[in-house]
């Protein structure tokens, strides 16, 4: 928005010299609404929480170009806070809770004595970085940061809805949760499509080849070298080979523009799905770490909304980076292309349906918990397109009307100036 209002001002200086006052009072805005993104605890997850205590430096503009390292102050507050976590008693109510993909990464459950601490998001917003100086995740840095709770409380509750403990191994189900936690990891709040465009530092690293997703999985196993991090460290080697390639295939899967490859496959090994085929179990977890990924319509609407709305956030934000940087603009991302609804209809139909419903053709138990609220989300976005549309219709026609009435009135007041003047006239041409 900041950054959308400085190219407006830009704009406004060149055309008019001096920006109007409306300019200023937006500009005022936008610094109260970021300082109190930058001061309300709860909204932390955002990333721009900042302890004025301890005078946080401000990112850069162009944060999103560059990595960004803890400092060891920073480092040692995310352990603590682990370290209280991880003593936490977790009650039954929650854990089966958990087993729900109803998760409400909106909860406040600071207010919750019995869930305190462990779902205190500091700890998601640093996964398995407790003690070492590995890349921040940036993407809390964009108004979309999608906490990786969500992805990964999903999976959790698939493995439990599908009851795959009876059907793959531990180590598989590691692999599943672990990719889910990283999968995301120091996300840019830039697709892949920017990252290429831009021909930024990732796109260069990674030779335009899965960028982000690329870099995900580097950051995590970066996390998991340090020992004191490695949760895989008591793992023999050739184990440890088979999570490492696991959750790679997992973390690359990720990336949208490998969606139909991803799920043809699926169908097409479907009707003689076998779990004791190691390449029929590869393609169902890529698929599952993908359901859990955009699955966010799946939760109950007033968690799924406001996650939406942060998501379009997002991509309103690359596209008018995309415009101000002259790059090709990504069009489901123009706001002057795309709306809530028309979004959400397209995404559903063609993408979120058709995944979900062949992970269902393998776990019929699925339907009630994934398809039927995404059908029931669908109903409502595409009532909310139909409102949009009307409402645009009646603007426009009682803009025409307006207009009409407008060019009758201005017709009119010509049409008395001639009568007026020729009635003169013709006054005087009969003196
Ligand atoms: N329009 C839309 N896109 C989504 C939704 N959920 C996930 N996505 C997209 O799917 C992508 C999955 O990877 P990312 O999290 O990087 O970015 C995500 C979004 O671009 C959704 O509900 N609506
Ligand atoms: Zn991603």
């Amino acid at each position: 928005m900041e950054k959308r209002l400085r190219g407006l001002e830009k704009k406004i200086f060149f055309e008019a010299s001096e920006a109007p006052a409306v300019v200023f009072e937006m500009k005022k805005q936008v610094d109260l609404f970021r300082e109190k993104l930058e001061s309300v605890e709860h909204l932390s997850w955002l990333g721009l929480f900042k302890d004025l205590s301890e005078g946080t430096p401000k990112p850069s503009p162009f944060y999103h170009k560059r990595t960004l390292h803890k400092t060891r102050k920073e480092c040692e507050h995310v352990r603590e806070k682990f370290l209280q976590m991880s003593s936490l008693e977790i009650s039954e109510e929650v854990r089966q809770y958990l087993k729900t993909p109803t998760f409400d990464n909106w909860y406040d459950f600071k207010k919750d004595q019995k869930t305190h601490y462990w779902w205190n998001l500091e700890l998601l917003k640093t996964p398995f970085d407790p003690a070492g100086e590995g890349p921040s995740q940036q993407r809390q840095k964009s108004a979309a940061a999608k906490p990786q709770t969500c992805v990964s409380a999903q999976m959790y509750g698939l493995i439990w809805l599908t009851d795959l403990r009876t059907k793959m191994d531990t180590i598989d189900l590691l692999i599943m949760l672990t990719s889910a936690v990283c999968h995301d990891l120091d996300h840019k709040g830039y697709n892949n499509a920017y990252q290429i465009n831009a021909r930024t530092e990732l796109a260069l690293r990674y030779n335009d080849i899965s960028p982000l997703e690329n870099h995900h999985c580097a950051v995590a196993f970066e996390i998991l070298e340090k020992p004191q991090n490695n949760i895989f460290r008591n793992l023999p080697a050739d184990q440890y080979k088979r999570i490492r390639e696991g959750i790679i295939k997992c973390i690359l899967a990720t990336d949208m523009t490998k969606h139909n490859e991803i799920l043809n496959k699926f169908k097409s090994i479907l009707p003689a799905f076998d779990f004791t085929n190691k390449d029929h179990k590869d393609v169902l977890m890529m698929i599952l770490i993908k359901v859990s990924d955009i699955s966010n319509e799946a939760r109950p609407m007033e968690v799924a909304e406001p996650w939406l709305d942060c998501l379009l956030q997002e991509f309103y934000n690359q596209s008018d980076v995309e415009k101000l940087e002259g790059l090709p603009v990504t069009p489901f991302m123009d706001r002057d292309k795309v709306t809530k609804p028309s979004s959400q209809t397209g995404f559903i139909r063609f993408v979120l349906l058709p995944l979900f419903i062949e992970l269902a053709n393998l776990f019929p138990c699925l339907e009630q918990h994934i398809i039927d609220p995404v059908r029931k989300a669908l109903d409502y976005y595409t009532e909310m397109e139909k409102a949009l549309e009307r409402e645009k219709q009646n603007r426009a026609q009682s803009e025409s009307v307006s207009k009409s009435k407008e060019t009758a009135v201005s017709a009119q007041s010509t049409s008395d100036v001639h009568t007026d003047a020729g009635g003169r006239a013709s006054k005087q041409d009969a003196q």
